[in-house]
């Protein structure tokens, strides 16, 4: 089956390297809105890997909450896997796919936590889902039952519908400072474009990545 499955077999923008702006943001911003144009499912999900102390990898989808020049924002509980590792080591990467554009970007760089008041505004200009989500807590623990869930899940959701601002201390507003960005047009021909922006004392310098 999987041989049978076809990637870049469609129409695919061009990226011409030589025009792109000298920092990172201004294209990541322009390939994300165009990508939401092309009709690109949940486009502002992506994947972030981290590492516990050991080294060893995890990664998970999440959800951008903001990319700004402070950096790229996302949201999680501190005590989860992710939480306890970025506290370890405070270093991650990002991983965007849109397939029907052909495109994908990766980031690396440090990440910080926001202050408490930032994460609960973050927390709180969401969705009442995102809320009762968040209020369910103990992300990444072991669960004893789906039942289990399900108490804890009605009791957030009322808590949620009856306190909008209802505080939830673990929940924090991560922002992850880019040293490298790079940009991936995928090409039929497999004449894929890499740009790769790296962070240097004098700014940010660009460079060509054979694919
Ligand atoms: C589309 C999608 C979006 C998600 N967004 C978030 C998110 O913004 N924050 C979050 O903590 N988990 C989010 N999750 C759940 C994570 O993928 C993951 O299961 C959870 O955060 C626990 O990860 P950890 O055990 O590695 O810490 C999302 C999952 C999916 C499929």
């Amino acid at each position: 089956m999987l041989r049978g499955l076809r990637v870049w077999d469609t129409e695919l923008p061009t990226f011409d390297p030589a025009q792109a702006p000298a920092a990172p943001l201004p294209l990541f911003r322009q390939w994300l809105r165009e990508a939401a144009e092309a009709g690109v499912p949940e486009p502002h999900t992506m994947t972030l890997a981290t590492a516990d102390a050991a080294g060893d990898p995890s990664v998970r989808t999440l959800m951008l909450h903001d990319a700004d020049e402070r950096g790229w924002h996302f949201a999680t509980h501190r005590g989860s896997r992710k939480g306890r590792e970025l506290a370890a080591r405070p270093r991650a990467a990002l991983g965007f796919y849109w397939a029907a554009v052909g495109r994908q970007i990766r980031i690396r760089g440090s990440v910080t936590a926001a202050s408490a008041e930032e994460s609960a505004a973050d927390l709180h200009r969401r969705s009442p889902g995102a809320l009762a989500a968040a209020l369910v807590g103990r992300q990444s623990e072991v669960l004893g039952s789906t039942d289990e869930l399900a108490r804890a899940s009605d009791a957030a959701w009322e808590r949620a519908r009856r306190e909008p601002d209802a505080p939830v201390p673990s929940w924090t507003l991560y922002v992850l400072r880019a040293e490298e960005v790079e940009f991936f047009q995928g090409d039929a021909r497999r004449r894929h474009v890499r740009l790769n922006y790296r962070l240097t004392g004098g700014g940010w310098e660009q460079e060509l990545l054979w694919p």
